[in-house]
């Protein structure tokens, strides 16, 4: 299987008429497995927008997400919801953990959701992934930000999904905690490329410079269409980018 994400000629429109404000105007790009990429772009840019349609969340107006080598434009809204159970991950700025459940628990969702008997080794390995193992039974209100950002990226694994979408996913957290996290996540996507297990394949939306640093790869959107990109980004680099973008919109 193919389990590279592609966005062909993706078009976005809101809305009619008068009252309509496009969002996107022909995205071509392609997520590889064993790539981390993070989109940035002035706000309003169409960041929050593509990730919402390349993850399924949204339909495009035009043009084709295939991931996992299914197209989405043409499954109906079952399959849909099916494909992004199993095959989709989704990290954002709020964790969105069910308080009453530990840790281990809200890691097991998204398979109980789907019928199947959770493992427990399946969900050890999962919270491992994100060194919390030690962790498991502990509720969201007995641990910090960054853990339980750590508890929705484990449960977000669960399901070996084919490309793991994050939007802002330390939004919330400290610089410190932060750093951290993205050292875990840049980590699960190399170690996956060298042959372990992990996530292959992660789309990251973010304002900041530092955070996309960690990506392999940064694309820039501004005003709804990609106008660059930066491998082995530094922070300095995606800074400047950033700024001749900012002073262009
Ligand atoms: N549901 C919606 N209805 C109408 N317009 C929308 C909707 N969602 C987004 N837009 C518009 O589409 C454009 C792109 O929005 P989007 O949220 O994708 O940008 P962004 O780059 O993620 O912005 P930010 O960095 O500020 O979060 C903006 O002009 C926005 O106002």
């Amino acid at each position: 299987m193919d389990e590279t994400v592609r966005l062909e000629a993706l078009t976005k429109t809101y809305g009619a008429g008068d009252n309509a404000v496009t969002a996107l105007r022909g995205v071509t790009l392609e997520f590889p497995p064993g790539s981390f990429t993070a989109i940035m772009g002035p706000s309003g840019s169409g960041k929050s927008t593509l990730l919402q349609c390349a993850a399924g969340l949204d339909r495009p107006s035009g043009g084709r997400v295939i991931v996992a080598d299914t197209d989405l434009s043409v499954l109906d809204e079952t399959a849909l919801t099916l494909l992004r159970r199993d095959r989709i991950g989704f990290v954002f700025q709020s964790f969105n953990l069910l308080p009453s459940l530990t840790a281990a628990q809200n890691v097991a969702l998204p398979l109980r959701l789907a019928g199947v008997r959770p493992d427990p080794e399946t969900i050890s390995q999962a919270l491992r992934q994100v060194g919390l193992e030690g962790r498991a039974n502990h509720r969201p209100g007995e641990l910090s930000g960054g853990q339980q950002q750590r508890v929705a990226i484990a449960r977000a694994l669960v399901t070996k999904p084919a490309v793991l979408f994050a939007d802002e996913p330390t939004g919330a957290l400290d610089t410190m905690t932060s750093r951290d996290l993205l050292r875990t996540l840049r980590g699960l996507v190399d170690r996956a490329a060298g042959g372990g297990s992990g996530i292959r394949t992660i789309v990251m939306v973010t304002h900041d410079p530092v955070v996309a640093s960690y990506a392999h790869r940064v694309v820039f959107l501004a005003d709804g269409k990609l106008v660059g990109e930066i491998e082995d980004p530094t922070a300095d680099a995606v800074a400047a980018r950033m700024v001749h973008l900012e002073v262009a919109a």
